[in-house]
């Protein structure tokens, strides 16, 4: 085949969230089709001249007999299969009506969240799980210096603003300070149902079992393997398209992307806009979180261009 004229396929699919918010519904793909056998989300190829959502309402009622009430924009994939250029145009599907149920012959099964790892799907959906398992805010803890007060307000986000992952950044602890808090703030964490990636060195894993690590962009660009198991997630602050482009290599699991808007903690960073930052996700390999002056008034949006959500300080720690 001529690699030129590489075929070009855009695909919706479905991420269908349980009504407890705790599963995710896949099928298994026919063992006679491409990539048969391996587990997918519904959907399919879209016809000429559909809409993602529109041909994404077709497939989920040929394959499943369900009909679409309320859907959200979740990841765009961009993929390279040996012989196509596979766009996955990805939606959570939070509403629906009817019981899903494989009319093409095709299992279907209700999985919990952090059990999709185990079921082996095509290459190209890797960002897709990511993305289903994280939460659409991204807590980053801001400046304290008492340890009560700091414990207070982690629980605060975790209780009141059902926080479920936190970055644990004190650029101001040494880092024995940086440890111990690093231990307060896990057991809090854990307590709530919530992730916590440690702002530092992926060593800082050895002494602290948190679920990950938040690399700093300049960090990020130094790496040239993955610093970390599979197991941890690997997350990096990065501001364009070149840190992108490398935390796509290093296999980071997320990243945050910023400052969408000037803020008062980095006031002579020119912004990247909600523009530039469209374009800039469309082509990541990964969940991007929105960063700099983001409330999670700004959630809906983040999302509608393409990102996972927001992260911030402000809006959470009070
Ligand atoms: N539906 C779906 N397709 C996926 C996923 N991941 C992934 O790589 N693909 C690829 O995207 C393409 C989707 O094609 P499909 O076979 O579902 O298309 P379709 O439902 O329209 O079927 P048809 O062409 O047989 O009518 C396949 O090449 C498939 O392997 C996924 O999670 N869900
Ligand atoms: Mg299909």
């Amino acid at each position: 085949m001529n690699a030129m004229v590489k075929r070009r396929v855009h695909v919706a699919a479905a991420a269908i969230i349980s009504a407890d918010g705790r599963e995710v519904l896949i099928a298994r793909r026919p063992s006679n089709v491409d990539h048969g056998g391996l587990w997918e989300f519904p959907g399919g190829k879209l016809a000429p001249y559909e809409t993602g959502l529109g041909g994404l309402r077709r497939e989920l009622h040929e394959e499943l007999g369900v009909e679409i009430q309320r859907a959200q924009p979740l990841i765009r994939i961009h993929h390279e299969y040996p012989d196509k250029h596979i766009l996955l145009d990805v939606w959570q599907v939070h509403d629906f009506s009817g019981e899903p149920f494989g009319r093409e012959g095709q299992a279907v099964r209700w999985v919990p969240m952090d059990e999709l790892v185990n079921y082996p799907f095509p290459a190209a959906n890797l960002p897709i799980l990511r993305a289903v398992m994280l939460p659409t805010e991204y807590l980053i803890t801001g400046e304290e210096e008492d340890e009560a007060r700091f414990a207070t307000r982690l629980e605060r986000a975790l209780v009141e603003d059902g926080v479920r992952l936190v970055q644990l950044r004190a650029k101001a602890l040494d880092e024995a300070a940086y440890r111990e808090r690093a231990q307060a703030a896990l057991s809090l964490c854990r307590e709530h149902g919530a992730r916590l990636l440690l702002n530092g060195e992926p060593e800082l894993l050895e002494a602290i079992d948190a679920d990950g690590i938040q690399l700093t962009s300049e960090r990020l660009m130094q790496l040239e393997r993955r610093p970390i198991a599979e197991g941890k997630w690997l997350s990096a602050s990065t501001h364009d398209r070149r840190q992108l482009d490398h935390a796509g290599r290093l296999g980071c699991d997320f990243v945050t992307l910023s400052p969408l808007r000037t803020t008062p903690s980095h006031p002579d960073v020119a912004p990247v806009g909600w523009h530039d930052f469209q374009q800039l996700v469309e082509r990541a390999a990964m969940p991007v979180f929105a960063l700099g002056g983001m409330t999670r008034h700004d959630a809906n949006h983040a999302r509608a261009v393409g990102a996972q959500g927001v992260a911030s300080i402000r809006d959470f720690w009070k």
